[in-house]
């Protein structure tokens, strides 16, 4: 499992190194980095690193500092530097002078002879024949837009990127980019990842995350966030063992779908059947239609005599009406952990009593869309981990928040993220699917936030290989896929991660 710790958790880390190593040292461990990467990264693209261009956005930070004293370093490697100071009067004074006696170039960005758009002559020439731009805007203190003139030099920048610390324009905490923003192909940060490397768009922004300890990482705490690796995915994912039955490797019983939405249930019972080899019920009146599309699982028409369960998935397609009530109600009676998806949130959320009904022992699971959420507990707003944070705490549940990054809060305040990667999940009945592996892992005795990040995880894998398919060759295009076609990919997604 990777961690990730908030700008106020790696600033107290530095400071703790400061009592053992002087601020400049550490900064230049820092560009040292910085240098290291990006001229891998040049060398790559443009075939060497001697005789070639890199251009520094410098802010008025140490962000800034970093990126000049990189510029020093790639100056001793043979290249041509030209550092474009955004306040000049700022500029960090140490990496300035030394950019200067190591020949690099230093020029305001706003003038003299700036264009319409407040950009100065050389400023924009240098960055037409750019072949590495190093963003040293603004890092761990970045608060709100970038500001005009950063916003325009950013939109300008056409050769690759190699961030420091975090692309410029995405917030350090939520991830989140409200207007101009970096896109690097890589982003060298220091101690340990931040929140905006893993969340929202900050997780595309940010290219290829190298993490540099530089004497910080080994005096960080717990981290904030935690994201989970594919290895962590499949050692975890539960599989037969010889003395199991399908008794002994848990029951799901699934409450899904309607005569209105049956297709619900055949997808929730589907992933559920291909997420582990225990047994499947299903409960409810498509119980007909579940039969004829998997033969393996036990179908009933009513919650009431489903037979005994190790954990229920309820709520896709039940409802909100009075039936939809009553079977989520015998759900939380039973005293088993419960998935709660859909129907069964909006449930919750028009009658608070209902929660009356659950054995505070066992685990409840919300699987909310931001509408879904808006309705239990307000807008989710900019910073989503903190929302989800707040409301699983309030309810005591695991609060699993869909979006384009799957946050998943735990009572106990421990939260992890799945980094999007790609959109193809967001397709109908995409959240049926979801629960069902949740309910199925639940059963399978999977602790509740795991059991929702091993889920995340195989879900948005599943969808990406029914995206790409077997057809889509070396140089793979996807293609818009349906939930059936991510149901069906179910075993490959298990398989692939077991195998990472
Ligand atoms: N604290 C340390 O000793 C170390 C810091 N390091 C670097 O220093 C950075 C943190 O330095 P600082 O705390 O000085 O802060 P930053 O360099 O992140 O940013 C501060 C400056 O950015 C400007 N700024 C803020 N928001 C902006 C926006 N939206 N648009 C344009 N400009 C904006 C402000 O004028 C402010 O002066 C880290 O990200 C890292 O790169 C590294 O050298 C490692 C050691
Ligand atoms: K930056």
């Amino acid at each position: 499992m990777q961690g990730a710790w908030t700008p106020d958790q790696v600033r107290d880390a530095e400071r703790s190194v400061f009592t053992s190593t002087p601020e400049p040292v550490v900064m230049r461990r820092a560009a040292f980095a910085v240098a290291v990467h990006g001229a891998r990264l040049l060398a790559e693209t443009a075939g060497a690193v001697a005789g070639r261009h890199v251009v520094l956005l410098v802010g008025a930070g140490g962000n800034g500092g970093d990126a000049l004293w990189a510029g020093v370093e790639f100056r001793r490697r043979g290249a041509g530097v030209t550092a474009l100071l955004l306040s000049p009067d700022k500029a960090h004074p140490a990496g300035s002078a030394a950019l200067r006696r190591a020949g690099g170039v230093l020029v305001d960005a706003a003038g003299p002879g700036a264009d319409t758009a407040g950009v100065g002559a050389a400023a924009a020439g240098a960055l037409e024949r750019a072949d590495l731009v190093v963003d040293g805007i603004v890092g761990l203190s970045a608060r709100g837009s970038l500001r005009p003139l950063a916003a325009e030099l950013v939109s300008r920048v056409a050769a690759p990127v190699v961030a420091v610390d975090l692309p410029s324009g995405v917030d350090p905490i939520t991830g989140a980019v409200d207007g101009p923003a970096v896109d690097a192909d890589l982003t060298v940060t220091f101690g340990g990842r931040k929140p905006g490397h893993v969340l929202g768009t900050g997780s595309v922004r940010s290219g290829a995350v190298v993490v540099a300890g530089i004497g910080v990482a080994e005096h960080l705490p717990e981290p904030d966030l935690f994201v989970l690796d594919a290895a962590d995915v499949g050692a975890g994912w539960p599989v037969p063992r010889p003395q199991d039955d399908k008794y002994s490797q848990g029951v799901v019983g699934v409450a899904a779908g309607s005569a209105t939405y049956p297709g619900a249930a055949v997808l929730a019972t589907g992933s559920a059947v291909q997420a582990t080899s225990g047994m499947v019920r299903y409960a409810g009146s498509a119980a007909d239609l579940v039969r004829s599309h998997w033969p393996e699982v036990v179908a009933t028409g009513s919650i009431t005599d489903a037979g005994r369960v190790q954990a229920w998935a309820v709520g896709p397609g039940i409802g909100t009406g009075a039936s939809g009530r009553e079977v989520l109600r015998h759900a939380l009676e039973s005293g088993r952990p419960v998935c709660a998806d859909a129907d069964s949130i909006t449930l919750l959320a028009e009658d608070p009593t209902l929660w009356d009904a659950r054995d505070p022992d066992a685990a409840v699971v919300l699987t909310p869309h931001a509408g879904e959420f808006q309705r239990l507990a307000g807008e989710v707003g900019a910073d989503r981990v903190a929302a989800a944070r707040e409301v699983a705490r309030r309810f005591d549940v695991v609060l699993l928040l869909k979006g384009n990054t799957t946050v998943v809060a735990a009572p106990d305040g421990r939260v992890l993220v799945n980094p999007s990667v790609h959109a193809w999940p967001a397709t109908a009945g995409s959240g049926d699917v979801l629960t069902g592996l949740i309910g199925a892992l639940l059963a399978a005795g999977i602790d509740p936030w795991l059991a929702c990040g091993y889920a995340a995880h195989a879900h948005a894998l599943a969808a990406e290989l029914a995206a790409f398919g077997p057809e889509a060759g070396d140089d793979p295009v996807g293609a818009p896929i349906g939930a059936s076609a991510l149901l069906r990919s179910v075993p490959a997604a298990i398989r692939a991660l077991r195998a990472s």
